[in-house]
């Protein structure tokens, strides 16, 4: 599904990812962590498409992605979600989701609404049963009429993720998904996460989060990947451990 073919990124003298390379399997939860700069929000970068790799290759389901802008990766099925949330507060949250899915448009416009172009009906009412769909796989269906600005963070973040899954897409990247949640949030969002079929890159200092959601993960420091591996195996990694406790 994803992969990262022999990255390289420098800063003037810094090596910040230095031949980085790893797959994500199809459906999966793989997580990236490692010690401060360690290169995990330069690899996020190079994979969502904001910084281009002076070396190596990014593949999604085998197309090479590397000099395609942000844009077109998104087009190509990759969704991100940062660290601040970024929902619509005056929107409701089923009217988030709809925003999200409204990208592709009615088909036609104004004429076609004018014309009663047929197939439109039916679309519409498929983008409604999307969001239903999507707001139940996300735990907020009796939220769904709710203002978003009114909503705590963790529900936010909730709602952010619904917009990012609304199109189905091949690969969802999430930076920092529990940064500022509590501990009933955090719960609420792993179990979230681990209930998608999408695969899911994430970038998270929450070692607990990462151990519970995670199928793999990838272990970054100064710039190169020193482990790959279930979170078992992470967890009696001696190499790891080395890194961690310095
Ligand atoms: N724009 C930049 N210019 C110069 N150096 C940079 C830049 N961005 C990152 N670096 C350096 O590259 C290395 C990797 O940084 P990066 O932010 O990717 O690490 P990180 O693992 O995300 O760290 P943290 O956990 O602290 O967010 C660090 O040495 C950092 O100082």
């Amino acid at each position: 599904m994803l992969a990262v073919e022999g990255v390289s990124v420098a800063f003037g003298g810094v090596r910040a990812l230095d031949q980085v390379s790893f797959e994500v399997g199809a459906g999966l939860v793989c997580g990236v962590i490692g010690p401060n700069g360690a290169g995990k929000t330069t690899l996020f970068d190079v994979v969502s498409g904001l910084r281009r790799p002076s070396e190596g290759r990014v593949r999604l389901a085998g197309r090479d992605l590397t000099g395609v802008s942000p844009v077109r990766r998104a087009r190509a099925g990759l969704r991100r979600t940062f660290q601040r949330t970024q929902v619509f507060g005056w929107l409701t949250v089923a009217d988030n989701v709809l925003a999200a899915l409204d990208w592709h448009g009615g088909g036609g416009g104004i004429a076609a609404d004018l014309a009663g172009w047929p197939g439109r009906g039916r679309r519409e009412r498929e983008r409604r049963e999307r969001v239903t769909e999507v707001l139940e796989l996300c735990g907020l269906t009796p939220l769904r009429d709710a203002y978003a600005a009114a909503l705590p963070v963790g529900r936010r973040r909730l709602v952010e993720l619904a917009r990012a899954l609304a199109d189905r897409p091949e690969l969802l990247l999430l930076d920092e998904p529990t940064s500022g949640l509590d501990g009933g949030q955090t719960a609420r969002l792993g179990e979230v996460v681990r209930a998608l079929d999408t695969t899911v890159l994430l970038v998270e200092h929450d070692m607990g989060f990462v151990m519970d959601v995670c199928d793999r993960i990838i272990v970054l420091d100064l710039g190169k990947v020193i482990a790959v591996g279930t979170p078992a195996d992470i967890r009696r990694d001696p190499v790891v451990r080395a890194a961690y406790l310095g």
